[in-house]
């Protein structure tokens, strides 16, 4: 949370205050009258990851190994928001990588998901950051990180396409540089 949280809600309300007066709708009437403040606090905590860093949501939680085989989290769901509309894209992420003497807690892999995609983002952009924080929280050989999504602002408006997913994929390390690493990951991430 920022030092300057309060005044932040208070600037933010009066930004949806603006927001919602120029649809011409009352300010005053009962259901819209903590409308500006509460959507204030939610979008304070759907762009929480910009007040977050990965030494304090990892937590130390970092443990020696002498198995250095493939470990995967897979379909993690995450929520971000498009930086373009500012509107919802949400789907699933799965986040690989080959250990090299160091595992990181489970948990923590959800974490770095959550924390990047609490920002205003690209799907390939926030695909990248996870791979990369994996990789340099664990000292890992390689990280990979596929993630699924299906963007509301191609469905609710422009193009409208409500099947349509997205799916985007960064490699690093051996999976960027080694065929076998590549396919052991890719046979063992689920089809879209
Ligand atoms: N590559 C990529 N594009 C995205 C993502 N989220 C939204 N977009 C796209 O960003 C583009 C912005 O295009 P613009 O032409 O500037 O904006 P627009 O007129 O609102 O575009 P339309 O959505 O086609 O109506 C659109 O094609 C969106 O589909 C994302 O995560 N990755
Ligand atoms: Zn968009």
């Amino acid at each position: 949370m920022p030092a300057n949280f309060d005044e932040i809600i208070q600037q933010n309300s009066d930004a949806y205050r603006t927001l919602i007066a120029s649809t011409g709708e009352d300010l005053t009437r009962e259901g819209l009258l903590n409308t500006p403040e509460r959507a204030a606090k939610a979008f304070s905590f759907l762009t929480q990851g910009y007040h977050q860093d990965l030494v304090e949501i990892t937590n130390n939680a970092i443990f020696p190994t002498d198995n250095n085989e493939l470990v995967m989290v897979k379909n993690i769901e995450f929520y971000s928001m498009c930086e373009h509309h500012m509107l919802p894209f949400y789907g699933v992420a799965h986040v690989a990588y080959l250990p090299d003497g160091k595992v990181i807690g489970l948990s923590k892999m959800a974490r770095i998901v959550d924390m990047y995609a609490r920002r205003l983002q690209i799907q390939e952009n926030l695909t990248r950051q996870i791979a990369q924080a994996v990789m340099d929280m664990t000292g890992a050989k390689g990280a990979a990180v596929v993630m699924d999504a299906a963007h509301m602002c191609m469905m609710m408006r422009g193009v409208m396409k409500q099947k349509s997913d997205t799916r985007s994929m960064s490699l690093l390390g051996e999976f960027k540089h080694n065929t076998e690493a590549r396919q052991a990951l890719l046979m063992a991430i689920p089809s879209a």
